[in-house]
């Protein structure tokens, strides 16, 4: 089957066979020195002087950073990319088909606004987001079945992946709490990662060489505590904004990004930054990412001296209600006690 035709019809506007270029497109060239905060997670657990110190300029100054040393081996990595590009290579309509009903996994595209249950959030068509997607949450996904022996086979790396996931998820966590001094009891910990809301999603986005199209994922914050991103090696298109000016996310292979989102922000009091960012589309070569989204549980109470007390539940259906209203997501400034007009 021709790559064009996986692709959602919608999206085949921009997406163009693949073609390898020997420099691979928008790739960063090594040499390029990289800016970003690079983080070892194990001198992170070990309580190291200089990586805590260096961890809490990265959650202040950027709301994001390099994780290295994180105990993923590099062969899911791989796997997964591999599993990944093959399922996305399938027909849009064998995808479609696959994900419909009651299932937990859904099929996206066009859009990476969904409700909780995984349906797509009506937008503008000014608003297309040239991307398509996965949505696995993971409490459910030991017990998803499908029929696409492709979707079942990357189910399982998932499932794995999501282990260490959640376990770099908490780590991340524990170690921001304690630079912030948050006193959260050990039990109570684990409502601000809520094991049970973890969210995978697996994103494939066309290449495109015409930039005035727009973008593969719009400017926004995450609504996350953090979200923990794998992509792929050598094809770039993350970009975050720091110091009003957009910096390339670079990929290098078998680290995570690591971005923290408004939950966290929120959580912290502002110290920390939820990170603004957004994906453009590599002008050569479509991109595949994989993000994983740790959230608290729904109904846990975020106190902040900077905004009323709300739930993440209230928090996302502002930010749904927003997105069918007024278009796009406003996010914590909707809870700011100062901004009661929006409200
Ligand atoms: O695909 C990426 O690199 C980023 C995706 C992202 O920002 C998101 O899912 O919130
Ligand atoms: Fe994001």
């Amino acid at each position: 089957m021709n790559n064009l035709e996986s692709y959602p019809p919608i999206l085949r506007h921009v997406s163009h066979p693949r073609h390898h270029s020997p420099d691979g497109g928008d790739a960063i060239h090594e040499e390029e020195p990289d800016p970003l905060p690079v983080i070892d997670l194990e001198c992170l657990t070990h309580d190291e002087t200089k990586t805590k110190k260096a961890f809490e300029e990265a959650c202040k100054h950027w709301g994001l950073f390099r994780l290295v040393n994180h105990g993923v081996p590099s062969t899911l990595f791989s796997q997964l990319q591999h599993q990944a590009k093959q399922l996305f290579s399938l027909s849009f309509e064998s995808k479609q088909a696959s994900c419909s009903g009651s299932n937990p996994v859904t099929y996206f595209w066009g859009t990476p606004a969904l409700t909780p249950s995984g349906t797509v959030l009506t937008t503008a068509p000014q608003n297309i987001n040239w991307v398509e997607g996965f949505n696995m949450p993971l409490p459910h996904l030991s017990q998803f079945q499908s029929q696409l022996p492709q979707l079942h086979s990357f189910r399982d790396s998932v499932v794995e992946y999501g282990e260490h996931m959640s376990r770099i998820g908490r780590r991340l966590f524990e170690a921001m709490a304690k630079n912030l001094d948050l006193n959260i009891e050990a039990s109570s910990s684990s409502s601000y990662v809520a094991e049970n809301s973890g969210i995978m999603r697996i994103y494939r986005y066309p290449n495109c060489s015409n930039s005035d199209v727009g973008l593969g994922m719009e400017v926004h914050t995450d609504s996350s505590v953090v979200s923990i991103l794998s992509q792929e090696n050598e094809v770039s298109g993350l970009e975050l904004l720091k110091d009003h000016q957009w910096l390339t996310v670079k990929p290098i292979s078998n680290t995570l990004i690591v971005n923290l989102g408004d939950m966290m922000q929120a959580i912290s009091d502002d110290r920390y930054k939820s990170v603004t960012h957004r994906v453009k589309l590599n002008s050569e070569r479509e991109r595949i990412s994989i993000c994983y989204f740790v959230f608290p549980d729904e109904d846990l109470q975020i106190q902040s001296s900077k905004y009323k007390p709300f739930s993440y539940k209230q928090f996302r259906a502002k930010v749904q209600q927003d997105v069918k209203t007024v278009g796009y997501k406003v996010g914590l400034p909707r809870f700011q006690h100062t901004h009661d007009s929006l409200n």
